[in-house]
């Protein structure tokens, strides 16, 4: 499946934020949406989920865009948001049969990979929880269940890192390559350079509401002139450039 973002205007009032902003994410690849502070990743998220309409533009996951059939369209997408979002009056169970609910899943297969995660995430004896009760990384891994027991075509991850511990961050980038590895694609927005140069195929550097660079580090490597240097290097040369401008 691809996910085609092509020449996108777009914001939340009259002055756009995102100015002609393209990219593709392609099946079995993990992208690297990067950004300093303000530089529309989240917008840019909220466009792809449909919380915002472009002023101009088009997106579309296999050539189906949310105007040509929503339901269709939002199917194919496991969106895991920086901050959770979870049900107050909903217990841990309650939000995974929600999940299968809303996603039309086949009850027993969604379990079985539910029951996959709720055990590496060390939830699995918390099922009659309500979200009062969990710590932020626990309510982020109760997103991140939700998110990987669906049979969605894209998942987009807002900023993995900041909330997880490290082992919740190693099994969270496992679950991303088996997703990948099924055809999946994987838009993931962070700050957290090194660990993206680590695992992301490919990288879309935003800047004022720009995509700067798009591409593999070795070719965005090519664009900055630097043969050696890491995303960090390219990403601050690049942000430098655009504060010249
Ligand atoms: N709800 C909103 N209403 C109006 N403007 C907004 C809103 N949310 C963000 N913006 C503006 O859009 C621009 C891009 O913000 P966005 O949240 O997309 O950046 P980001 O790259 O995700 O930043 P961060 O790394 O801080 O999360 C900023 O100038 C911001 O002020």
């Amino acid at each position: 499946m691809t996910l085609r973002v092509e020449n996108i205007v777009g914001g939340y009032s009259q002055v756009p934020v995102l100015k002609d902003v393209s990219f593709d994410v392609n099946d079995g690849e993990l992208v690297g949406l990067i950004g300093l502070n303000g530089a529309g990743k989240s917008t840019t998220i909220n466009h792809i989920i449909g919380l915002l309409t472009p002023f101009k533009g088009r997106i579309s996951i296999d050539g189906t865009s949310i105007m040509d059939d929503a339901e269709k369209y939002k199917a194919q997408i496991a969106y895991i948001p920086e901050t959770p979002i979870l049900y107050d009056e909903l217990t841990l169970k309650e939000h995974l049969e929600l999940t299968i609910t809303a996603y039309g899943l086949n009850s027993d297969a969604a379990w079985a990979k539910a029951n996959h995660l709720l055990n590496i995430f060390r939830l699995d004896n918390k099922l009659e929880w309500f979200p009062a009760n969990f710590s932020k990384g626990m309510k982020q891994k109760v997103m991140i269940t939700c998110a990987f027991m669906t049979d969605a075509k894209l998942f987009i991850v807002d900023e993995p890192f900041y909330g997880l511990d490290p082992i919740a961050v190693h099994d969270l980038l496992l679950e991303i390559e088996k997703v990948k590895a099924a055809g999946a694609a994987v838009l993931m927005s962070t700050h957290v350079l090194d660990t993206a140069e680590k695992y992301c195929d490919k990288f879309v550097l935003l800047a004022d509401g720009q995509v700067k660079a798009d591409g593999t580090l070795d070719e965005l490597r090519a664009l900055s002139h630097g043969e050696n240097q890491t995303l960090d290097d390219i990403y601050l040369a690049l942000a430098k450039e655009n504060e010249n401008e």
